[in-house]
């Protein structure tokens, strides 16, 4: 693995390690991205990605980095290597996608952006892993065979650390977070639609707190 890969994987560590789940938000109207987030980090959530899904989001995290202190921001859903770029000079700290590819691969290669790749199936993880990979993410989490499918990869594949993300829910939380090859889990269970609609941040908020004591 090259030193600046191992580098990047720590910082990927680090904000896994922030805490329980990263809050994965899909913001509709630019407006919403700041209280929205400042509502997470209130209730305790520090890590937030931002999906690359609406013609805001990049906006939203130029927004989230200028004015919320105390986030680790990443942008999620990349699909294209010119989305390292993209993202970066937003303002996300690291960023996400739901699988990889070689194009995505060699892109994250020549980007300073610390990467969290997508994996489903044993191959892929370890496929991910030869490329110096040790964290990735477990999606589609339930879909792909949930908590013991990720559970059977852990003894032949004790190096690499997952955060499971794609239909989890917070009552799922801990039976996900008691693997030994989970270190968080990722959702949007707690920006709902309605609620970022309306802009409840209150009720985010104490979603966020409800996700950040999960164990
Ligand atoms: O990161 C990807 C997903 O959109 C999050 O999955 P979820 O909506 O099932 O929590
Ligand atoms: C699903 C996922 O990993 C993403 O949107 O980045």
């Amino acid at each position: 693995m090259s030193d600046a890969i191992a580098g990047k994987q720590a910082s990927v560590e680090r904000v896994l390690r922030l805490g329980p789940v990263v809050a994965v938000v899909v913001v509709r109207e630019l407006a919403h991205a700041v209280p929205l987030a400042r509502a997470l980090v209130a209730g305790g959530v520090k890590a937030v990605e931002v999906t690359l899904r609406t013609p805001v989001a990049l906006d939203a995290i130029r927004a989230i980095a200028a004015e919320v202190e105390g986030v680790a921001l990443g942008a999620g859903t990349l699909l294209a290597p010119r989305d390292f770029d993209a993202a970066l000079a937003a303002g996300a700290t690291f960023a996400v996608s739901p699988g990889s590819s070689p194009l995505l691969l060699d892109a994250a290669d020549d980007s300073a952006l610390p990467y969290l790749p997508g994996a489903a199936t044993a191959t892929e993880a370890m496929t991910l892993a030869e490329r110096g990979y040790r964290w990735q993410k477990f999606f589609p989490a339930v879909p792909a065979g949930g908590v013991e499918y990720l559970k059977s990869l852990a003894s032949p594949l004790p190096g690499i650390g997952f955060c499971a993300t794609g239909g989890v829910s917070a009552s799922a939380t801990p039976a996900w977070l008691a693997l030994p090859n989970v270190v968080a889990v990722g959702g949007s269970w707690l920006t709902p639609h309605d609620l970022v609609a309306a802009g409840n941040w209150p009720a985010i908020a104490a979603l966020a707190r409800e996700a950040a004591a999960l164990r």
